[in-house]
């Protein structure tokens, strides 16, 4: 199929777009699920929720939004929507003992024995909550876009600009300084480049990237796209940098690529805080969040298991407590009510991930009917010298415990700020490695928490359900590269041996010297053999290199029709070229287990021993595409 998206100043040609994999029963029951959320949000979309105020990255004020830009609806969604109920088994149904769907299973890098698991938490944004990014991430660019006019002073022609939600990919690095966006591998090998939508070929490639000059590919001077929330962010910066080249004339004067990228993160960051985005969410949550019915479920499973469960977000009060009613409870406008705390033991807001994982930052406890904060030391109240107009709150007397909810059908006190000794102290943990922590975030939840605390990590990556429902079409297609591959490096090294010893040959007697005629005969006839072997030789070697290159032609094309079946412009998530992309890399090393949404949890036993692969050196025999078959 061929469609056609715009990226702004250029149009691109996908011939096969990420879309969902799974079939149209699961549709049918999201439809069914989100008919009933819209319909209950229609009747209450103007209710405001109650502002919060305070400091933080989610800081907002949620009172009906101001008219914002009425989004057309795209066809198709991604992330794909996540499971639906009906697709679930019954605890004693026999589909429990069939082999899981495999875009709900759970991989697993590092072992993980879930017995022992003490204590769960969860990231919500793009975590426990899917935003659309067809509405959600599109929504942002139009506010940062906004933000750039108004208050950067760029041009209204950026209000031509268009948005393509699906052309960037997480794990891109952005060059801030030259203006490029690239796809490395685990090695830092640059594989593909790009100047605003512009390919840099092989040559500017290399000679940018491979020269004296080692990169890291870390900031100041790049920036990894690291969470989805960067994609429209990655797509700004790429347009602004062709508009600029274009016409230098339509950006603020002197603008080099690394000020506009710095200005679209400013404009980005002030659209997450000045509640614009948010107060767009509040006002109709099922226009921007996926509904996932197996949530209740999954963390029901969960805490039936005896394991503590936390909330651990960025965003505040406010706007967690109008994403988690939509979640949980299906609760929007001013029905919105507390009855989703029931799941949780602890709920931190304004967690100022990822400093909460090493920096003792104060915990304030947030007093739900007002929202205001109170000062809690260590998770103790610390008691107001004049509180008549304070609420004042409850205390257990043994603080930490006290702190988290004790029972079933309790519900979570909630806190903001804080930081990890905290919150170890109110889940009675004791060690790092007794905590699951689940997140969107490779570097501000995943790689922190494993690397400071030691805590045990699942990456929630919804791209993964696309990913593994093309990849499982491309079984007989990967058989055919890897073995165009092994025919390819086979014909490679027989042409490298073969070259040495006909270089070895002709440094010998080989060609004939001007004294072979005073030769003995003998000799002489030996040469003459030679001779006529190493023209067998060298023809030898030119049918082995056309071999060779007709081959590596097949393999390269095959390569790239492999990867445009995934993106058309960046290809399979998780690989460049053939090797693992700098993004995989790193879910490899951080991540111990990873999925598509946090609700798979649901169809494991909460008991569960994830176990890795076995690891396999260069010399071992490949355990080919086993991934693909293993439960
Ligand atoms: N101030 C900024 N806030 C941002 C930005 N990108 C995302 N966000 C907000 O962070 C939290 C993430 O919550 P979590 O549950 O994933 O921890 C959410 O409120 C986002 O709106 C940004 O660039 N600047
Ligand atoms: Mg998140």
């Amino acid at each position: 199929m061929q469609s056609t998206i715009s990226c702004g100043l250029r149009q691109l040609k996908l011939t096969q777009l990420p879309r969902p994999s799974s079939g149209n029963l699961r549709h049918s029951a999201n439809r069914l699920f989100l008919q009933q959320h819209q319909e209950s949000a229609a009747t209450s979309s103007n209710a405001a929720c109650a502002s919060q105020g305070g400091a933080g990255s989610g800081g907002s004020d949620l009172s009906p939004p101001e008219q914002h830009e009425v989004l057309e609806p795209l066809p198709t969604t991604f992330p794909p929507p996540p499971p639906s109920g009906s697709e679930h088994p019954g605890w004693a149904d026999d589909v429990w003992a069939s082999p899981l769907n495999i875009s709900r299973r759970i991989w697993c890098n590092r072992s993980l024995n879930m017995r022992r698991i003490k204590a769960i938490g969860f990231d919500m944004d793009y975590t426990l909550a899917q935003y659309r990014p067809e509405t959600f991430e599109k929504l942002a660019y139009h506010l940062t876009v906004d933000n750039l006019v108004k208050t950067f002073g760029y041009p209204k022609v950026l209000y031509d600009f268009q948005f393509d939600w699906r052309y960037m990919q997480r794990g891109l690095t952005i060059d801030k300084k030259r203006g490029n966006i690239l796809k490395v591998d685990r090695h830092k090998y640059v594989k593909l480049a790009f100047h605003g939508f512009k390919p840099l070929s092989r040559e500017e490639r290399r000679a940018t990237y491979s020269g004296v000059e080692q990169f890291d590919f870390d900031e100041p001077d790049f920036a990894l796209i690291d969470t989805l929330f960067s994609l429209a962010e990655a797509h700004l910066f790429m347009q602004l940098v062709e508009l600029g080249d274009a016409q230098p004339d339509a950006i603020p004067a002197g603008k080099q690529p690394a000020d506009l990228y710095r200005d679209v993160r400013t404009a980005v960051d002030l659209c997450h805080r000045d509640g614009s985005l948010k107060r767009a969410v509040a006002a109709d949550p099922a226009k921007y969040i996926h509904s996932d019915p197996r949530l209740v479920a999954c963390l029901e499973m969960l805490r039936d298991s005896g394991k503590k469960l936390f909330v651990g977000t960025n965003s505040l009060w406010d706007y967690t407590h109008v994403v988690m009613n939509f979640l949980l409870t299906g609760r929007v406008g001013p029905d919105r009510n507390e009855d989703w705390l029931e799941y949780f033991d602890v709920v931190i807001t304004g967690s100022g991930k990822p400093a909460f994982f090493s920096q003792k930052k104060p915990l304030f406890e947030v007093h739900l009917p007002t929202g205001m904060l109170q000062n809690t030391e260590g998770g103790n109240p610390v008691v107001p010298i004049v509180d008549a107009d304070l609420p004042r709150l409850e205390y257990g007397s043994s603080a930490p415990k006290g702190l988290t909810a004790q029972e079933k059908g309790q519900r979570a006190r909630v806190f903001q700020g804080g930081n990890y000794v905290d919150l170890h102290k109110m889940l009675g943990v004791h060690a790092g490695s007794e905590v699951l922590y689940i997140g969107d975030h490779i570097y501000g939840d995943i790689l922190r928490s494993k690397k400071t605390l030691g805590w045990r990590t699942m990456l929630v990556v919804p791209e993964l359900e696309t990913e593994l429902g093309t990849l499982a079409t491309r079984r007989s297609a990967m058989v055919r590269l890897q073995g165009l591959r092994q025919q390819r490096d086979a014909l490679d090294d027989q042409i490298q041996r073969l070259s040495w010893a006909a270089r070895g040959q002709m440094a010998g007697p080989f060609p004939a010297s001007s004294t072979e005629s005073h030769q003995p005969l003998q000799q002489q006839q030996q040469q003459q053999q030679q001779r006529s072997g190493t023209g067998h030789l060298q023809a030898l070697l030119a049918d082995l290199l056309r071999q060779r290159d007709e081959v590596r032609e097949q393999h390269r094309q095959q390569l790239k029709e492999h990867h445009e079946a995934f993106h058309e412009v960046w290809g399979q998530l998780l690989k460049t070229g053939y090797q693992n992309s700098r993004f995989a890399h790193q879910v490899e090393r951080y991540a111990c287990v990873y999925t598509s949404h946090v609700s798979n949890l649901s169809f494991y036993s909460p008991e569960k021993s994830y176990r890795g692969r076995m690891d396999a050196m260069a010399h071992e025999p490949e355990p080919f595409m086993d991934n693909l078959s293993a439960s």
